[in-house]
């Protein structure tokens, strides 16, 4: 499947479709293009069709008054800005060979552009655009990226309602397609917390729109991703590490490629599970349709010509005979001859007689 794919007007399912997944490596490269290529390529190696970076300065991105509301035990840091200034290295150059890498490897290219000039570098490297949560409600920006002209994916965590109507009514104004992640903007989310009972918010509320999740949980069984796909969402994004045991912000609660290649496994067998969501008996079921139903069966010896009445019916296994659902049509049929007690009973034992 092509990134652009997941923007299709969603149209009711008879099948629940494997998820587009991105790999969200943000800044988890931490500078050193080795890593990021390291990233691109364990990214593919777990199934991900994307893999999706970060790109900021942390002059345009927060004030140095900015205060870090993350658990900044596993990185410690004063600051979002002191954070981001120790992450945003990487620019042009930079994402162009990492783009490059992609290529090679055969996964999209994609990074958020937090700011202007990077979003006019990245237009020329992605096919789709990323805004993430922190800037639902940034008009401006929101704006300039759609006239790009590209998709855009749209994380919805931390909004309100009516916080989200309004972003996608401003990109509903632009043209762009558009598909709405929802997310949760806690870092680690726990899982009573996903609050995954908003994807199909979301489908309800904006029918007209692809859906998805922007998963922030500790990657565990990877369970939480395949509810969200159960519950409708179709693009998949989650923080992607090499080696979550690293001390930063964004790998302790991200997965790797060995989860992102569980999650992959578990899903085909649930989704197998799930089957084609089409009402009827199915070919497994051939001999319970034909042993476990029951028949007409006679309660009592019926001599021939005996016009057949409720007190000489009753219903037994197997199906072999006349279904019980045929009941009606055979009070008042004629026995065409001597009928035992407890007998199954088939068309050709019987008379139409007065019912002709
Ligand atoms: C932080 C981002 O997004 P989200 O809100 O989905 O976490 C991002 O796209 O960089």
């Amino acid at each position: 499947m092509k990134l652009t794919d997941i923007f299709a007007v969603p149209t009711p399912e008879t099948r629940i479709p494997v998820p587009y997944v991105i790999a969200e490596a943000g800044v988890n490269h931490e500078g050193s293009m080795e890593i990021a290529r390291r990233l691109i390529d364990e990214a593919a190696e777990g199934g991900a069709q994307a893999i999706k970076f970060q790109t900021y300065k942390a002059g345009t991105l927060a004030s140095k008054d900015s205060p870090a509301y993350w658990d900044t035990s596993k990185e410690p840091t004063k600051s979002q800005y002191e954070l981001f200034k120790k992450h945003d290295s990487f620019w042009k150059n930079e994402f162009e060979a990492l783009k490059k890498h992609c290529d090679a490897t055969g996964i999209a290219f994609m990074s958020t552009p937090f700011d202007v000039e990077s979003a006019h570098f990245l237009n020329d490297l992605m096919d789709v655009f990323k805004i993430s949560s922190s800037d639902i409600t940034n008009k401006p920006f929101i704006r300039i990226l759609c006239d790009f002209g590209k998709p855009i994916l749209l994380s919805t965590g931390a909004a309100h309602l009516h916080e989200i109507a309004e972003a996608v009514e401003w990109i509903e104004e632009k043209g762009n397609k558009l598909a709405l992640l929802h997310c949760v903007l806690n870092y680690p989310t726990a899982d009573e917390h996903a609050a995954l009972g908003m994807i199909p918010a979301l489908k309800r509320h904006f029918p007209q729109h692809a859906i998805g999740y922007s998963d922030h949980t500790l990657p565990k069984d990877m369970h939480i991703l395949e509810t969200a796909t159960l519950l409708g969402a179709r693009v998949l994004e989650k923080h992607f590490s090499h080696d979550k045991s690293l001390p930063g912000n964004d790998h302790y609660h991200a997965m790797d490629k060995n989860d992102l290649r569980h999650f992959f496994e578990r899903l085909a067998g649930t989704l197998a599970s799930v089957g084609d969501m089409n009402l009827r008996a199915l070919p497994e079921e051939e001999p319970a349709r034909r042993h476990a139903r029951r028949s007409l069966v006679t309660a009592r010896a019926v001599p021939a010509g005996t016009e057949i009445s409720a007190a000489d019916l009753t219903w037994k296994r197997p199906a072999h005979g006349i279904s019980p659902r045929n009941y009606d049509e055979v009070i008042g049929m004629r026995a065409r001859h001597d009928l035992d007690e407890d007998m199954v009973l088939h068309w050709s034992d019987l008379d139409c007689g007065d019912k002709a």
